[in-house]
């Protein structure tokens, strides 16, 4: 996955530690209050936009047989919009070259990662239909980036020469910082890596959980009428605003358990930077808990297995089941890492059964810097859907609900971790 990352040039997710500061610097005035305030107007124009766009407010009962692709549309709107200033609408979608649109070309890209890192360049130009795709899909996303940093950075110097105010989304940062007066310290190659990487990781995985999340609620319809009930208390039938958010904790809670139960961010990886001691507790061969010390030697890298430690029943109880009210008035923002490590080794684990920590967007200095980002779009998406739709699963001619829990909830692993196709139906209330 590093590899097809660094792809498009070094990026911050991938980069090491001098490099990651300077990129978290520039980026992390982009995620602020008044981007959080502009994700939920968006999120609600872009609801209203898809409703009357896909023709679901003439209807009692939609079927949506891959509920991903509307998620993905919907994703992908926002990020434009509020992560990159270009506000693209549910009926003319962001696209690069030709006809394909850029939710196209991200799918095709993330499903052939690695043919783009083991194909020699002849091989790009063979005339079999999937490697014409894929070789477009590269093409679309290259100029789609291309012609919007050119324009761009026209924009900004134009704006600055006039001294005009000009927006700090992310993507206007980084362009910033690729031109500072021929003192640049973003190359354009650094430049699109992390453009790239913003796209992909500012739609794939906030699409994924929220299909995950009502494909969850859509199996279980007691918790689906408690969120239901809740959302009718603070917000009625009025327009939900940002102000609601922090109060609309039983829908972040339902999101919440969505992502640990598919968490995005499947595997983390860090290098021990001293040398340092794990302490992890087992079960001897006697059944009886002990720790156990691992030595870690500098330099050495270690994969957290996150779908590991979000089912681990030591840290969440009855793990398999979707339970949103764990994270209930939780301030799961303050977890504490599930791993303890340096000064803390020789203190041995501490229970973790009664703390349920959410660890799903990590946690420490390289925790997700989009996560209330992604929290706002997803709190305002599910609560105008929830309000007004019935979630159901959509099921085959004959099919029970346990078979279409099976059928449907099957992860898939490309960039990131998701759900497969969710076949949703949704009943007008
Ligand atoms: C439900 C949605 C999301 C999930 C589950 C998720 C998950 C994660 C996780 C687990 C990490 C940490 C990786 C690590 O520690 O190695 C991460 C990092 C990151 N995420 Fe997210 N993310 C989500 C949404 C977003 C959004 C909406 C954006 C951008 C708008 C974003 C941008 C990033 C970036 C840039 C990093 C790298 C941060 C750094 O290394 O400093 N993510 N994400």
């Amino acid at each position: 996955m590093t590899p097809a990352l660094t792809f498009w040039g070094p990026n911050i997710v991938d980069a090491g530690r001098a490099q990651w500061r300077k990129y978290r610097r520039v980026m992390a005035p982009a995620f602020s209050n008044e981007t959080y305030d502009l994700v939920w107007s968006e999120s609600l124009r872009t609801y209203y936009d898809m409703i009357a766009a896909e023709g679901w407010d003439e209807k009692r009962v939609v079927e949506a047989p891959s509920f991903q692709d509307i998620a993905s549309k919907y994703a992908l709107l926002i990020i434009t919009s509020c992560g990159f200033g270009l506000p693209f609408t549910w009926e003319s979608p962001p696209s690069g070259s030709g006809s394909m649109t850029i939710q196209d070309a991200v799918y095709t890209i993330t499903q052939t990662l690695t043919f783009s890192i083991v194909a020699p360049t002849w091989l790009w130009s063979l005339p079999i239909p999937w490697i014409q795709r894929t070789r477009k899909a590269y093409d679309t996303m290259r100029t789609f980036m291309r012609n919007h940093i050119q324009s761009r950075k026209a924009d900004i110097r134009t704006r600055k020469a006039e001294n005009d105010d000009w927006r700090k989304d992310v993507f206007n940062l980084l362009v910033q910082e690729s031109e500072s007066d021929g003192k640049a310290t973003l190359s354009d190659y650094e430049l699109i890596g992390n453009v790239f990487v913003l796209l992909i990781a500012g739609h794939q995985t906030t699409a994924h959980s929220l299909a995950a999340t009502l494909a969850l609620l859509a199996l279980d319809q007691t918790v689906q009428n408690e969120i239901v009930a809740h959302i009718q208390d603070i917000v009625g039938e009025r327009e939900p605003t940002f102000k609601d958010y922090s109060k609309l904790d039983k829908v972040l809670a339902a999101f919440h358990e969505g992502v640990r139960m598919f968490p995005g961010g499947a595997v983390l990886i860090r290098e021990a930077k001293q040398d340092t001691t794990l302490v992890y507790p087992r079960l001897s061969s006697a059944g009886i808990e002990e720790n156990v010390v691992l030595p870690v030697a500098k330099g050495v890298q270690i994969l957290i297995d996150m779908v590991g430690v979000q089912y681990n029943p030591r840290y969440i109880s009855e793990p398999e089941v979707y339970r949103p009210s764990r994270w209930y008035s939780k301030n799961t923002s303050e977890s504490s890492s599930s791993v303890e490590h340096g000064d803390n080794a020789t203190k041995g684990p501490s229970s973790m059964q009664d703390s349920e920590p959410f660890t799903a967007f990590s946690v420490g200095p390289r925790a997700c810097i989009g996560r209330k980002f992604a929290t706002t779009e997803a709190v305002c998406f599910l609560t105008l859907l929830l309000r007004d739709w019935k979630v159901e699963p959509l099921l085959r001619t004959g099919e029970t609900t346990e078979e279409w829990r099976q059928r449907a909830m099957q992860a898939t692993l490309t960039l990131a971790l998701g759900i497969k196709d969710v076949p949703l139906k949704f009943v007008k209330r």
